[in-house]
């Protein structure tokens, strides 16, 4: 591992242990901020070659098409990103832990896996640094939360926090909270998408066009967050100041009070942690089998 300033993360080679959604966003990210030169970055997958390739054409990346090539990006890496689905996730840890060097470092973005089941799953300590991102890293305006086990070195830390930081916004929390920021941010982008897809049908409704409805949805959503990013007022007081005494957004908000809409998300974010936690106990089930 390289030395401690920011600039390292451009001379460590990563490996992307599962090549998926979340993998694409984070390498799309660091490559097109020009943070990582591509040849340094290897993607693996299960069986799927063709989407590794896809992967090189698209961002430079190198593809591990072979067990050779495989087992040789894993063993080498300085960083091997876990990206695969949390179903998946024993048996490919079970398959790494002959191929890791102590001090090669773990990045897991797998929802609900915990730390302490990785180094079950490996038998032995690992540095691991648990995160919870979301696919907006693709555009460099992620959210992820970050928390590291005790055998993280401050410079492994330091990698990390870069790497995250270089496609968006980085929480550090204690492990624990990492499941509240699956419910929060992790999940997110869904929860915003689906109030989306609730609007762009309201507004085809009531006579838009369906390219009117998502053109006005769109600029809706990315104006009201970055009214709030941009002014530092709270989301309530915007809301307040948009919202006439008696007038029409009163009516409306009304509405989705009767339907309790503050309270199904609450309960749809409480829900989405406790799901963390389950899928995250029913590895550690098959980490002791
Ligand atoms: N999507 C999201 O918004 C977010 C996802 N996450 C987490 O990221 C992880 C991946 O999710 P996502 O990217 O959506 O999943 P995808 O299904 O898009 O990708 C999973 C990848 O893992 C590969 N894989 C499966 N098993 C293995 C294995 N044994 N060895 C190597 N590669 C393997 C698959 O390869 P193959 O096709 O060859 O089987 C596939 O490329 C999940 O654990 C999820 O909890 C976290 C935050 C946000
Ligand atoms: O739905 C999931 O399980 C993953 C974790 C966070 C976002 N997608």
């Amino acid at each position: 591992m390289v030395g401690t300033t920011t600039s390292s993360l451009g001379e460590v080679t990563l490996c992307f242990y599962g090549a998926g959604s979340i993998a694409e966003a984070i390498l799309r990210g660091l490559v097109e901020a020009k943070l990582k030169d591509p040849k340094h970055i290897t993607v693996v997958n299960r069986q799927n070659a063709e989407r590794l390739l896809q992967l090189e054409q698209q961002y430079g990346v190198v593809p591990a098409t072979t067990d050779e090539l495989k087992n040789s990006a894993l063993s080498n890496a300085d960083i091997v990103i876990l990206g695969m689905k949390p179903k998946d996730s024993a048996n490919a840890i079970k398959a790494l832990k002959p191929l890791l060097r102590p001090e090669q470092l773990i990045i897991s973005v797998i929802a609900g896996l915990s730390i302490s089941t990785i180094h079950q799953l490996l038998d032995r300590r690992q540095p691991v640094v648990r995160t919870m991102p979301n696919t907006s890293s693709t555009i460099g305006l992620g959210a992820t939360g970050i928390s590291y086990s005790e055998s993280v070195t401050s410079e492994q830390r330091e990698l990390a926090l870069v790497m995250f930081n270089a496609v968006g916004l980085t929480a550090v929390v204690d492990e624990p909270l990492i499941e509240a920021v699956n419910g929060v941010s992790g999940s997110g982008p869904a929860y915003v998408y689906y109030l989306m897809e609730a609007m762009i049908d309201a507004g085809v409704q009531l006579g838009l066009t369906p390219e009117a409805a998502k053109d006005l949805t769109v600029q809706t959503v990315r104006g009201a967050a970055e009214m709030v990013f941009s002014t530092g007022e709270n989301p309530g007081d915007l809301r307040r100041k948009v919202t006439s005494p008696n007038g029409t957004t009163q009516a409306a908000i009304e509405t989705l009070d009767q339907f309790a809409f503050q309270e199904g998300m609450n309960k749809a974010i409480v829900r989405c942690a406790e799901r963390a936690r389950e899928m995250g106990e029913a590895i550690r089930a098959e980490a002791i089998n």
